[in-house]
């Protein structure tokens, strides 16, 4: 098989076993290639949130063999891991913005990566990490609030702060962790449309957990559906209807499954 491009994912028969011994992922085998716009389903505790924290370390998989672009995830290194989360990007449901400083200053935090420990910590930027906050700022239209402080924003506009921040980064992989569960859907709507248009426009390979299925089929490629633990569909997203997913689910759908719309 060819080499790899950086924002390729590939999980080969990986296990997660949490401490306790709960088994929270079992023989994982899937390929995600470089800028493909996924979103994960799956009923609670099927095991989405431990399947995206896998990809940057933050649940260490126990065997298996996890690979981003050229590059085997090591949970055990933290220098390794410090280097993988450099050019992978996580988002978050409660947004995790540091409240008191300024959403440029926040934004900033995500050229961390490529500071100098002295500058980030005396708010040094260099001319050009602030150029780069502001096109940021600008991909998710929300230059305008730079100088605001970033506790006094919406929930949408934290979030759109939030992948701001990750795209300072400049990252080949984008991780959203229920980046919606927390907003009115008109919002979710319109952050899932800022994430669907900076993966189009920077080929940057995102992976979205969702609990809405009418989110998860408008924005998707591809839905890969969880349970227990384990990838029990994979397919294009004209492949997840309804009977698909009840499959998933192991159960009917109903409109709570579904809901979500914008109307
Ligand atoms: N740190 C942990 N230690 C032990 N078990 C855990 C840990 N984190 C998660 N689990 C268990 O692993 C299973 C999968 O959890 P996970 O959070 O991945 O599910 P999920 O599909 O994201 O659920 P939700 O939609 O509710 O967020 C659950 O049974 C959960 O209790």
């Amino acid at each position: 098989m060819s080499e790899p491009r950086p924002g390729t994912i590939v999980f080969e028969a990986v296990d997660v076993v949490y401490p306790g011994g709960y088994q929270g992922l079992t023989e994982v085998d899937l390929r995600i290639e470089q800028g493909e716009f996924v979103v994960i389903v799956g009923l609670s505790g099927a095991g989405k949130s431990t399947l995206i924290r896998t990809i940057n370390g933050l649940v260490p998989y126990t065997s298996g063999r996890l690979s981003v672009g050229s590059e085997v995830v090591d949970p055990h290194s933290r220098r390794r891991l410090r280097r993988l989360r450099s050019r992978v990007g996580m988002i978050f449901q409660s947004f995790n913005l540091v409240s008191r400083i300024s959403v440029l200053h926040n934004v900033l935090v995500g050229r961390s990566s490529q500071t100098p420990t002295w500058r980030s910590l005396l708010g040094w930027y260099r001319a050009a990490d602030q150029e780069i906050a502001f096109q940021s700022l600008e991909r998710v239209g929300i230059v305008e609030k730079a100088y605001v402080r970033a506790s006094s924003l919406s929930g949408g506009q934290q979030q759109r702060v939030a992948i701001a921040r990750v795209l300072a980064q400049d990252p080949q992989v984008i991780l959203a962790d229920e980046p919606v569960a927390s907003l009115d859907p008109p919002t979710a709507h319109q952050v899932l449309q800022d994430l669907r248009r900076i993966n189009r426009e920077l080929g940057i390979t995102t992976i979205v957990n969702l609990h809405h299925l009418d989110m998860a089929r408008r924005y998707a490629d591809r839905v890969i559906g969880m349970r227990a633990g384990r990838i029990v569909f994979d397919g294009p997203v004209a492949e997840a209807d309804d009977a698909a997913i009840e499959e998933v689910y192991q159960r009917s759908l109903t409109a709570q499954d579904v809901a979500g719309d914008p109307e």
